[in-house]
């Protein structure tokens, strides 16, 4: 692997009841990488982004990023974490129903005190990029799923994240409209030089990545794409 390590994970163990979801998993993502997590259903897929996003804490194991150490650190440091450096998509959008695209790509921005005229120029701005620019007034719900999932990647990457984690962002997608997301997310991530962790089992949205990893029984097998 090249570049600097941003996020690295080592020997990993959670268990969710009798369940042993992750069972020394480990990985490392570099600065502007684009890393496929794949996997059959149930291997521990996201219960890794989980981690790594600082969202679900491991039983054991390490986790840093930048340096600061993910696991030892409390709830307010992580929540803080995933408002400034972490982007999130997942397989449904997962946008405010109630409030317009707009606001909706606004949000993160407005969380983190931006005010918002300056929040909604930013959100035109990424809508735009994502192309689902006139739908800027609509509600999630009066757009398409392929229009919504690229409002939700305009929305993860609106505050320049280092990383967005991505999980199974295409599953709810046909193919053409899975394309047209992952293409408009590793390109608006490369362009942005944020690393993506994308969880998926399809080969052809892996395809966009620059490395693969596989999840077995809760153990990561490195799998270096050949050029
Ligand atoms: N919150 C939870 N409570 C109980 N069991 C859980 C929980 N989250 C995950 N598991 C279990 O941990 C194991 C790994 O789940 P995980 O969701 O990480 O797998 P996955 O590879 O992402 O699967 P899929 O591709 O089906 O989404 C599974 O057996 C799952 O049932």
């Amino acid at each position: 692997m090249t570049g600097t390590p941003l996020l690295v994970g080592k020997d990993l163990h959670k268990a969710f009841g009798a369940t042993q979801a992750l069972d020394g998993a480990a990985l490392s993502v570099s600065a502007g990488e684009v890393l496929a997590i794949m996997g059959s259903s149930g291997s521990g897929k996201s219960t890794l982004l989980h981690c790594l996003a600082g969202i679900v804490r491991p039983d054991s194991g390490s986790i840093s990023y930048r340096g600061a150490d993910l696991v030892a650190m409390n709830d307010r440091g992580r929540s803080a974490l995933r408002r400034t450096d972490f982007g999130f998509v997942f397989q449904f959008g997962q946008l405010v129903p109630e409030l317009s695209c707009l606001e909706n790509v606004a949000l993160p921005l407005r969380l983190t005190g931006a005010r918002r005229k300056q929040a909604e120029a930013k959100a035109t701005e990424w809508l735009a990029r994502l192309e689902v620019d006139a739908l800027a007034k609509r509600r999630p719900g009066d757009v398409s799923g392929g229009q919504a999932q690229r409002v939700a990647v305009a929305r993860a990457l609106v505050t320049g994240p280092k990383v967005v984690f991505a999980d199974e962002p295409t599953g709810a997608l046909d193919s053409l409209n899975g394309e047209k997301v992952m293409r408009m997310l590793t390109e608006a991530a490369r362009e942005t030089h944020a690393a993506v962790v994308l969880v998926t089992h399809e080969p052809r949205v892996a395809a966009y990545s620059d490395r693969e990893i596989t999840v077995r029984d809760g153990r990561t097998v490195d799998r270096e794409l050949v050029a």
